[in-house]
């Protein structure tokens, strides 16, 4: 695909990510110093490209959002264009509505553009690339869940979040010699949880990759106390679940493509330990802290590096490719292979290894207890 490339669309897509605006200022600032384009912004993810809101962008609209949390676009995890709610009489039914994509696109007469996104947001990317659009993706998201990239932007901070949230639970939970369960996010990957378990130095992780029994977890607990150790630090994903058993789902939003968000596992645990272990056990839910503030240092380097990279991907007419990262280096991979699918910790991660070796319960021994 060759286009003569002057003027330049930017989207961001699915749950916030702190370093969003970090990718924005980079893209705006590349487009704009170095190869002298113009750059209009879409407004609520695809919402914008479907209902036609949009803002110019100039270096003067990106000057101190950096450090910023957020999106100064705004962003939405609704607005699929492929299946896009309308009410047909009294029912409500879904239809591809992206031809106005192609017309707003038409109307602003921008040549390419990049969206900055989860799997979802890439997914959709990656559909309208193959109906012709030029577009190159940027991988977004806390959870870290995205294929063929080493690692998104947002998740440090994230973690960093998490692991500070830990430090604090550890001091209040010795001086009490209670249970402190941390839930943290993370939908159906374990990398808030077992990155911040390990940094925040818990003694239980359980992650959706590895179905716990709960027996092991009170197992370990018991064996704490026995040593003399009267507090124990327990880190829940949110999508954690038991063996043979379910997901805890909190709520089921409308007109989400993936409706399911979950929630509660917390709860549930904090209550099975407090039982069976005559312990006071207290649950601190994490929630949408991960997504705010002000990105570290690693995430505002890793945005600003995608930033530059989308742009460049775009002069060289790589479209339906997102950047990504590959151990030190910033490269490139087809949007084929990445939207709409997960990046799991896989099992036989050296995350996990280390985190056995120190004798931290993942909750999943074929037989016998956590040691
Ligand atoms: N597998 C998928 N295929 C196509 N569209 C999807 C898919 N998953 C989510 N979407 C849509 O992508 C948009 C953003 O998805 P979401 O999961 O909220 O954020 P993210 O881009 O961070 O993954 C929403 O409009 C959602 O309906
Ligand atoms: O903002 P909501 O609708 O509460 O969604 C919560 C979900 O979004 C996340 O914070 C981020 O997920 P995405 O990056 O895929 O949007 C998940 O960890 C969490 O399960
Ligand atoms: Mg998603």
């Amino acid at each position: 695909m060759t286009v003569k490339i002057k003027r330049l669309g930017v989207l961001t897509g699915g749950g916030d990510a702190p370093g969003l605006n970090a990718v924005i200022r980079a893209v705006v600032k590349t487009a704009i110093r170095e190869y002298d384009l113009s750059v209009l912004g879409f407004l609520n993810g695809f919402g914008g490209l479907i209902k036609n809101q949009t803002r110019e962008m100039t270096e003067q609209d990106v000057v101190g959002i950096l450090p910023r949390g957020g999106t100064i676009l705004g962003t939405t995890n609704r607005d699929n264009p492929f299946h896009y709610p309308v009410v047909k009489g009294k029912e409500k039914v879904y239809v591809d509505i992206s031809d106005r994509i192609f017309e707003n696109v038409s109307i602003h007469q921008v040549d390419a553009l990049v969206v900055i996104g989860g799997d979802g947001s890439l997914a959709i990317a990656k559909e309208l690339y193959e109906r012709g659009l030029p577009v190159v993706g940027v991988p977004k998201t806390i959870d870290n869940d995205l294929m063929d990239t080493d690692q998104t932007f947002g998740f440090d901070t994230a973690l960093t979040t998490a692991t500070e949230a830990l430090d604090k639970l550890h001091t209040t939970a010795e001086s009490h010699h209670r249970i402190m369960v941390l839930e943290v996010m993370g939908r159906y990957a374990g990398w808030i949880a077992l990155e911040a378990g390990l940094a925040g130095g818990a003694d239980v992780i359980l992650i959706p990759e590895l179905p716990y029994r709960i027996e092991q977890v009170i197992g370990k607990i018991n064996q704490r106390e026995q040593q003399g150790k009267k507090f124990s630090i327990v880190v829940v994903a949110e999508g954690a679940k038991p063996l043979n058993g379910e997901q805890v789902v909190q709520k089921r939003v409308e007109d989400s493509f993936d409706p399911v968000r979950l929630g509660g596992i917390g709860q549930v645990v904090a209550r099975q330990l407090e039982e069976a272990t005559g312990k006071e056990a207290r649950v601190t839910v994490l929630g949408h802290l991960q997504r705010g503030g002000s990105p570290t240092a690693f995430d505002r380097i890793l945005a600003t590096r995608y930033g530059t990279g989308a742009v460049k991907l775009v002069m060289e007419g790589r479209f339906g490719e997102m950047v990504c990262l590959h151990g030190t280096e910033i490269t490139s991979v087809p949007l084929a292979e990445t939207g709409g699918r997960t990046r799991q910790v896989p099992l036989d991660s050296d995350l996990l290894h280390s985190a056995r070796k120190l004798g931290i319960c993942l909750g999943d021994n074929k037989e016998g207890e956590c040691k």
